[in-house]
């Protein structure tokens, strides 16, 4: 280990790439073996078995809820769906213009500045807490879009499964089961993925002993970025700037001669592929058969060809994700709030760990500025 408060030339980990900040019982991202695993079960398994209701009991308690466990679960969080008409009001006061991640960033810390329990840090109103965002989120998320496109609010169906209602109070209907089945598959695999630079942010704030809301506004902004969660969004410019599937190649071409990163490829953990993608792969292929469109599903394969065989770079989770939510409907900028309707069980599970075994969260820098001098 370098000792960093002697060393002369202390290590410098640009990005923290390959330290090890903690413990955690909530995930293994395990690159060598191309695995993930939530609370130990493969998310493979989950996806193709578990609602998303069942993932997020899973990430909170550790286990999955029996049945009367996941009933009173899905009881309590279709109790919370209603969008607050203080939250409305504040989302009303932004322009449309506004990008979808900054409205949910600032109704999330609506929602905190109006909970008077916001400052209650025990394990169990940081649980209460994490279920009344799950449950309102997809509130936000559908209303922001409706209100771009000049449509009313669609009030929340407590009869219906958390997929299936998020899509309700978007589009109006519930739409075909392979549709919502594709949806939950999403929300199931972009839940949890270790310490990641949105996690860590959460795990920093909360390390602070501040409180849950104002670490899930920090993870709210750093989730935006195009390196991480913005990817989503960002592989469906490309591919609307890439245009038609015959000029994918060339397009790869001529955007790595000019060093851009290719949006949806590359990550830090991961280097001979991720994980969750064959599982959200094989979501997207359901979706450009039910909605019949074989150019999205050249466009996507030749891209990809063209990556792996120029790079050796392997797709990530937003590759697929971004198609497939377009596919679904959904305007290309909320495509990463979808990712935080999801997420949000990862960073609340990391923050109510964090707290319980805390310690501030505080590296070192190395100076590199001028000697000292003086006025
Ligand atoms: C759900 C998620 O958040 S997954 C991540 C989503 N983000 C993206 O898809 C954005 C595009 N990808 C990237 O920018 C990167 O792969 C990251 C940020 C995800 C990971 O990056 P890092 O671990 O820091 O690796 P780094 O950026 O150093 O890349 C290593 C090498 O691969 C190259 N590389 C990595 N990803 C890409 C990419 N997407 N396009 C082009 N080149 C890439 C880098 O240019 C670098 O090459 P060099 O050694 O010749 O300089
Ligand atoms: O783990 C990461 O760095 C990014 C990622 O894939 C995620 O957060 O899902």
């Amino acid at each position: 280990m370098v000792d960093t408060t002697t060393a002369t030339e202390p290590e410098i980990r640009k990005g923290l790439a390959g330290v090890v900040a903690d413990f955690t019982a909530i995930s293994k991202v395990n690159a060598e073996t191309n695995s993930l695993l939530y609370r130990g079960y493969p998310v493979q398994e989950l996806a193709a078995n578990c609602s998303f209701e069942q993932v997020a009991y899973l990430l909170w308690h550790g286990e999955l809820p029996d049945a009367a466990q996941l009933a009173a679960f899905e009881t309590a969080e279709r109790a919370q769906r209603s969008l607050e008409p203080a939250v409305r009001e504040v989302i009303d006061l932004l322009p449309t213009s506004a990008h979808p991640m900054d409205v949910l960033r600032t109704a999330v810390s609506a929602i905190g500045a109006l909970d008077p329990t916001a400052d209650d840090t025990d394990a169990e109103s940081n649980l209460a807490q994490s279920l009344h965002l799950l449950a309102a989120i997809p509130a936000i998320v559908a209303y922001d879009q409706r209100r771009r496109r000049g449509l009313p609010l669609v009030e929340a169906d407590p009869s219906l499964d958390y997929a299936s209602n998020f899509l309700l109070m978007t589009f109006g209907e519930v739409p075909d089961r392979v549709v919502v089945d594709a949806f939950s598959v999403s929300l199931v695999l972009y839940a949890e993925h270790s310490f990641n630079a949105s996690t860590f942010t959460a795990r920093v704030i909360t390390s602070t002993l501040s409180d849950l809301y104002s670490a899930v506004v920090g993870a709210i902004g750093a989730l935006k970025g195009p390196l991480h969660g913005g990817a989503n969004e960002a592989v469906m410019h490309v591919f609307d700037e890439i245009g038609t599937a015959d000029r994918a190649e060339a397009w790869l071409v001529g955007a790595l001669a000019e060093k851009r990163k290719i949006m949806g490829f590359g990550h830090r953990v991961y280097k001979n592929g991720d994980s969750r993608v064959p599982t959200m792969k094989a979501a997207l292929d359901t979706l450009t058969a039910h909605y019949d469109r074989p150019d999205m599903a050249e466009l996507y394969a030749n891209l990809e060809e063209a990556m792996v065989s120029r790079k050796s770079i392997q797709p990530n989770l937003d590759y697929p994700s971004g198609p497939a939510y377009n596919l679904m409907g959904f305007d290309t900028a909320t495509f990463t709030p979808l990712f935080v309707a999801s997420r949000i069980t990862g960073w609340t599970a990391h923050i109510i760990e964090q707290r319980a075994a805390n310690s501030l969260i505080r590296p070192l820098s190395a100076y590199n500025g001028p000697d000292e001098r003086h006025v």
